[in-house]
């Protein structure tokens, strides 16, 4: 029997399920990768106390990533909310000690309910220690724009420009997601020399929480099952719209999306690349 390629996400705990940790352990298993997590944080809101993130040790970081490697070890590593400079720093270690062939770098900084999922004083470790070390990072517009200093991002060209100047940071990819634009949902790939631009059709939803968690843990399951970025970038693209056009809500809060939509659905929508010189 062949196994499963192996994925670990070190990220946040995302009570509600729609999102972080939960949100790729549901992607990989859908992608039949083998999954693993270690927890960074907990997010959930205490209704007294207002507390919304509850971190965990350096300790119990170290020792989920410690316990994951020497069971099962790892073919690719996704990392979402980090939240603090220690918790970097922290992974960038364990990395360096356990170097992992795909790395997808999701640079978690905001929650869709604008919750604040990393630290101001952690955005520079992100930029020197971390982006570095990644195969591909995958900012949405937010993020984008508060690693290029507050720049602003408001159309598909800026987009473009904004992956360019970001590719300086040191990954070798750079996927810059444009959900939060207007029209349809165009994501830019560059990888130094050529630019890609990925687009779906909109959906007319809220319930996109967790969209952008569930895209990026795609995209590490299928580089860590062997597949070329582009390709990797396409396939998840895909899996990701067909979880945004089959999301849902329990109640009147923003949903998220629907991850098993394409084992149960089938691809709703063909995605369309094109080539930008
Ligand atoms: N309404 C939508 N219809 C189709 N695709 C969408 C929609 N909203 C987002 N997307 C796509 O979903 C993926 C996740 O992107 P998104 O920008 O939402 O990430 P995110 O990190 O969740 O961002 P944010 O928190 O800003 O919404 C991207 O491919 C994006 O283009
Ligand atoms: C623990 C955790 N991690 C990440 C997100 C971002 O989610 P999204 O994919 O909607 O940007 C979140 N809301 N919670």
């Amino acid at each position: 029997m062949k196994y499963p390629s192996r994925v670990i996400t070190i990220a946040g705990s995302a009570a509600g399920g729609s999102a972080g940790i939960q949100a790729d352990l549901k992607t990989f298993q859908e992608l039949d990768v083998y999954g693993m997590s270690v927890v960074t944080a907990i997010v959930g809101r205490h209704p007294e106390t207002d507390k919304n993130v509850h971190p965990q040790t350096i300790e119990a970081i170290e020792a989920q990533f410690h316990t994951a490697m020497k069971q099962v070890g790892a073919d690719g590593l996704k990392t979402g909310m980090l939240f603090s400079k220690e918790v970097i720093e922290t992974t960038v270690s364990l990395i360096n000690r356990h170097p992992v062939k795909n790395i997808v770098v999701d640079p978690v900084m905001v929650g869709k309910l604008d919750s604040k999922l990393l630290e101001d004083d952690a955005i520079e470790a992100l930029k020197e220690k971390l982006l570095p070390l990644a195969t591909i990072m995958t900012p949405n517009i937010p993020e984008a724009s508060l690693l290029l200093g507050g720049r602003a991002l408001n159309s598909v060209a800026d987009l473009r420009e904004a992956a360019v100047d970001l590719y300086q940071l040191g990954s070798n990819y750079v996927l810059v997601k444009g959900g939060r634009l207007e029209g349809p949902a165009i994501d830019i790939l560059y990888d130094g020399k050529t630019i890609k631009q990925y687009e779906a059709p909109r959906i007319n939803t809220v319930n996109t929480s967790g969209a952008g968690c569930t895209y990026s843990a795609a995209i590490a399951a299928y580089l860590a099952k062997g597949n070329h970025i582009a390709d990797a970038v396409l396939m998840a693209k895909s899996f990701v719209t067909t979880a945004i056009e089959h999301g849902f809500s329990y109640t009147d809060m923003v949903g998220p999306t629907y991850h098993a939509a394409m084992r149960n659905n089938g691809e709703a929508h063909k995605i369309i690349v094109s080539e930008i010189t």
